[in-house]
């Protein structure tokens, strides 16, 4: 098995995986988007996957997150609690509402016309639903409802505090500057409560002020509330920064597994990025170190 011969520089022997992704496979008509493709994202830590431009992280985020169904293999979520869910057998929503699984898309899907805080109280309609006892009755005067209302209001002030928002609450979303707007997805993925955070390049178009403040949301997340997060990111910075564990895709195959320092210095990385053969990338990596000066 290709993937298993993979380098796991992580100490997996103490580490309890929330995910599980086990040789899946997306064909989309004759392209092999993702190939025979394992790894583990571990509680409580943030997974950070990269690779570049096509190398199938969308893909694979889509099929975790129940909006693709894969042409082969076996995503299984634990939640804390030890339930397991097969994640490719569900539907979207189905791994929203019962693994606990949620995310956001790599463009802002906000409600632009809505404020910020009813942004936050929509995203917890299904609990406020539920409390109504899905009746109109209920929408009118049951006490269950009054209370889950209250405590939807909560939540979202909790989350607006988290990600430096509540000034803003009453605000349309759409008069937010674009890194705020980032932060408020984030925040109304974690008012429905999820287990597991998946994140699609959120630190796309930031200048460098809010990726600081994307960084300090993250770990506070990690921190507080011991939400597991598997994220996409383009930008090094953010992934060297924040991320516990790293995976890194190619073509749809893995070609590096590890902490952070593991994955930065692996010839395999270096020369997926560079766009060279394995064989080519000291060579190149003397050229550059060259033609700046010497070694950083
Ligand atoms: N719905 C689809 N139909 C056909 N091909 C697809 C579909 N989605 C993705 N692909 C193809 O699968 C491959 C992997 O795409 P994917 O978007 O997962 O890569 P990525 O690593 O997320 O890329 P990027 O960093 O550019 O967003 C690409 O060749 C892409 O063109």
């Amino acid at each position: 098995m290709a993937t298993l011969t993979n380098t796991v520089a992580t100490n997996t022997m103490t580490k309890d995986p929330i995910l599980k992704v086990e040789h899946l496979s997306m064909r989309f008509g004759g392209l092999m988007a993702i190939n025979d493709l394992s790894f583990e994202a571990y509680r409580g830590d943030i997974t950070a996957l990269i690779g570049p431009n096509g190398a199938g992280k969308t893909t694979v985020f889509n099929c975790v997150t129940g909006f693709y169904k894969p042409t082969m293999g076996m995503i299984t979520m634990r939640q804390k609690a030890g339930k397991e869910f097969l994640l490719e057998r569900m539907t979207d929503f189905e791994v929203n509402r019962d693994a606990k699984v949620a995310r956001t898309f790599q463009n802002i899907r906000l409600f632009s016309g809505l404020t910020v805080l009813e942004n936050l109280l929509v995203a917890q309609h299904n609990m406020l639903m539920k409390a109504s006892g899905y009746t109109v009755l209920g929408l009118l005067g049951m006490p269950a409802y009054k209370k889950a209302a209250a405590e939807s209001v909560d939540i979202a002030r909790y989350w607006l505090e988290k990600a430096d928002l509540i000034d803003r609450a009453d605000d349309p979303a759409g008069d937010l500057p674009y890194g705020a707007q980032r932060r408020l997805e984030i925040a109304r993925a974690m008012c429905t409560g999820p287990e597991f955070l998946c994140l699609d390049e959120p630190a796309a178009g930031l200048n460098p002020r809010e990726s600081l403040a994307l960084n300090e949301l993250l770990r506070s997340i990690r921190k507080d509330s011991g939400t597991s997060i598997l994220l996409i990111e383009h930008d090094m910075s953010v992934v060297m920064e924040i991320s516990d564990h790293v995976v890194v895709l190619e073509y749809g195959q893995k070609i590096s597994d590890g902490t952070p320092d593991h994955v930065k210095n692996d010839p395999k990385v270096i020369a997926a990025y560079l766009g060279v053969e394995d064989d080519e990338v000291e060579e190149v990596i003397e050229e550059i170190e060259d033609t700046q000066g010497g070694p950083h």
